[in-house]
Order: structure tokens, then C-alpha cells, then sequence
């Protein structure tokens, strides 16, 4: 029998499965990453908010996407639960970095990893925290959005490119974080954000520290959002009339700290991998 080997791993419970490819074979992208979908789910699946395809950068996966290697050898190919991709991810980048160490890929150290939103810097070992310089995260505008349906909470935000496009709300302490409904899809400008839009809802910063929630494009509500955490500091720093700082932020699925500075961020917090195996591919995705 056939398979596709994998690990499982997660970033403060931000959970992906990675695919080692070094080549490119596997097909993620037919019938709208079906594969991806697939893998992804709770149920029939492995069960993960994304996958880590883990291919070099010299090869044609990434010449695909239109990634310039560098200096990087590796490429972390991200993909959505369902199958969309994105630009980056800040807790999977940690995972993936974790990965090619325990692999053998890379020592440990500091590493450059190719995403589609340009190369990242990881500074990783075999157990500690890992740390991302995220790059530059770019305030863009205000705008609103509806938490729960129709009928829900609407909450202000401001527009934050981290790689990825994030609408992240400082919420009122008129607004109970842990009661509102981001399972449903939040209602979002669509011409503000024509590719879609990750949302974080976040308390206020008090003594260096928020709280922060999430639903994910892509994925729907997840236990943490690395992106998504940095893109909620850079808010609740400038909703307290400050460009930089650091900022702890406390997510349902643990805790990390983030830096902004006036040229770049960085993202620090645990990556772990816990299972690996031979995924048995359902016969009818005829993989
Ligand atoms: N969970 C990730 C972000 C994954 C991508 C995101 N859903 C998007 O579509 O932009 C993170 O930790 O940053």
C-alpha cells in the first residue's frame, strides 16, 4: 500500500501537517487541493488547521510560485484546511523550522526559509522557543467588521499586512472576548480585502499583555494565528499611540511574544512536533 509520510506539529495549538517533499511530487493543487482538504480534516483526515509542504527552493514548486530562493534551500509551501494558499505563516514557520532540524535539513541556528511573502529569518534549536523575524508589519486602514452572523457584535479594526492581510480589532472592555462567535465567519470590506482577510479580536494592552482570538481565512476559528498575533500587537500598540514595543499575547492555544521595532517584528513562542506516519491516501483521490 502507498502513502504519503508526514508529521504532525503545532505553534500553540495552531496545528499542521507536514509534508516532506523535497521535489515537488505530490500534487496539492488538483481539484482545489482536494489532497489539502483531505489531509486537513478532523474527521476523515490527519486533522490540522494547514499543511507544511516542505520542498526546495531550487525546484519547481517554487519556481511556480514565483519564489526566489536566495539564500534559502528550503521553501515552506503553505496551504489552508481548505486547500487555499497563503503567504505565510508565523506558527507554522516555526514548526517547519523545528522540522528541519529534527530531520537533519539544518543545524540548529539561525536559518533563512522561503514563503511567498518573501524569506524569513528562524532562529531555532531541538526544544526551545523558536523565534521569526516576521519582517515589517504595515498598518494599513481603519475598517469594521461583523463578529457572529447577523445581528452580531460589530467591532472597528485596522487593516495590518504581516505578509498576509489581517483585520485586527481592539475591542471595547464593553466586549466579552471569551463569548463572542468566531466560528462563523466574520463579515468583512471585500474591497478593502479582495483576497480575504484573517480577523483577530483583541483586549486593550495593559501592562504589555493582551488577549487575543482569531478566525482564519481559510481555516475558521483556530486556537492561535502567529500572523494574526503580530498584526494584533502592532494594533494594540498603535491604539496606545506607540509604533514599537513588546508585547506578550495570550491566545486560547498559549502564549507568545511579539517585537516591533521601527524596521521589522519578531515572533517568539513554542513549536513542537508530536506524531509521524504514512497518511494512507483515500483511494479516490487517486494519489
Ligand atoms: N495560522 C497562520 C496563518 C495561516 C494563513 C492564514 N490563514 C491566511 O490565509 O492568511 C499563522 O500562524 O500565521
Amino acid at each position: 500500500m502507498g502513502g504519503v509520510e508526514f508529521v504532525k506539529g503545532h505553534g500553540t495549538e495552531n496545528d499542521f501537517v507536514v509534508l516532506p517533499d523535497p521535489d515537488g511530487l505530490i500534487d496539492l493543487d488538483g481539484d482545489d487541493g482536494r489532497l489539502v482538504r483531505a489531509v486537513c480534516h478532523r474527521r476523515r483526515g490527519i486533522g490540522a488547521d494547514g499543511v507544511l509542504r516542505v520542498v526546495r527552493t531550487d525546484g519547481p514548486v517554487a519556481a511556480a510560485a514565483g519564489v526566489a530562493g536566495g539564500e534559502a534551500t528550503w521553501f515552506m509551501d503553505y496551504r489552508n484546511a481548505d486547500g487555499s494558499l497563503a503567504e505565510m505563516c508565523g506558527n507554522g514557520i516555526r514548526v517547519f523550522a523545528r522540522y528541519l532540524v529534527e530531520a537533519g535539513l539544518v543545524a540548529p541556528g539561525a536559518h533563512p526559509v522561503a514563503t511567498r511573502a518573501g524569506t524569513r529569518r528562524v532562529t531555532v534549536d531541538h526544544t526551545g522557543p523558536v523565534t521569526v523575524d516576521m519582517g515589517p508589519a504595515e498598518l494599513g486602514p481603519y475598517s469594521t467588521t461583523v463578529v457572529g452572523g447577523a445581528g452580531g457584535v460589530e467591532l472597528d479594526g485596522v487593516a495590518v499586512d504581516v505578509g498576509n492581510p489581517h483585520l485586527a480589532c481592539v475591542a471595547p472592555p464593553s466586549v466579552a472576548l471569551d463569548t463572542l462567535d468566531l466560528a462563523r465567519p466574520p463579515a468583512y470590506d471585500a474591497s478593502l480585502f479582495p483576497r480575504g482577510v484573517n480577523v483577530e479580536v483583541l483586549t486593550p494592552l495593559v501592562d504589555g499583555a493582551v488577549r487575543l482570538r482569531v478566525h482564519e481565512r481559510g481555516s475558521g476559528e483556530t486556537r492561535s494565528c502567529g500572523t494574526g498575533t503580530v498584526a494584533g500587537a502592532v494594533a494594540a500598540l498603535h491604539a496606545a499611540g506607540r509604533g514599537t514595543g513588546t508585547v506578550t499575547v495570550d491566545t486560547p492555544g498559549g502564549t507568545l511574544l511579539v517585537g516591533v521595532d521601527a524596521a521589522s517584528t519578531t515572533l517568539t513562542g513554542p513549536a513542537e512536533l508530536v506524531a509521524r506516519g504514512t497518511w494512507g491516501v483515500p483511494v479516490a483521490l487517486g494519489v
